[in-house]
């Protein structure tokens, strides 16, 4: 669903992004598994991927950096731009079991089946699933409809709001 489309806007502040993103983490330490790394979806998933580190405290970080290109209405191809790099070669070799993948979100889930088609094993948390990808993810905090769009504090400013009774 490209933003055009989305009937529902749900707006994320730093605050409430920071929240949703530790509670995410607490899911994550409520499992059996241990990582040694974080790769993070870019850009969504840069932000997530600093706090969930820092919670975590897990120093080894990777990008794997996908470009999506949108036409008005639906979403184009992607092109994987860069993958994991020689120093994460060792833990990628089993698929990933080691590792913890993290993006913003998960909508149609695209991105998500490129990233898991690199590391099957690999743990793929977001902290906002739409149903389309939901399937993909293990783990997440906040589902919305198909047709939200949910606005990032990176995206947005401060602006004037009209009162309600003018
Ligand atoms: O499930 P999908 O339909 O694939 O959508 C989810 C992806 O879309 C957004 O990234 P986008 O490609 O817009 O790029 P960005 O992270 O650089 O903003 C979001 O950060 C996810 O990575
Ligand atoms: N910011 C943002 N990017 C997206 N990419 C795919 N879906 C979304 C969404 O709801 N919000
Ligand atoms: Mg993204």
């Amino acid at each position: 669903m490209s933003e055009p489309n989305a009937q529902k806007a749900f707006p994320v502040s730093w605050e409430q992004l920071h929240r949703d993103t530790r509670a995410l983490t607490w899911r994550l330490t409520a499992g059996e598994r241990k990582y040694k790394a974080i790769v993070c979806i870019t850009r969504g998933g840069l932000v997530p991927a600093l706090i969930v580190a820092r919670e975590l405290n897990i120093r080894l970080i990777d990008t794997i950096c996908i470009a999506s290109y949108h036409d008005y209405k639906e979403q184009g191809d992607s092109q994987i731009m860069k993958g994991i790099g020689p120093e994460l070669a060792a833990l990628a070799a089993d698929g990933g079991s080691e590792i913890l993948l993290i993006d913003d979100l998960v909508d149609t889930g695209k991105t998500a089946r490129i990233v898991r088609d690199m590391l099957p094993k690999a743990h793929f948390a977001t902290v906002y699933a739409k149903p389309m990808g939901r399937p993909l993810v293990d783990t997440f905090v906040t589902e919305v409809s198909q047709d939200t769009w949910i606005y990032f504090p990176w995206d947005m400013g401060l602006s004037f709001v009209p009162p309600i009774v003018s």
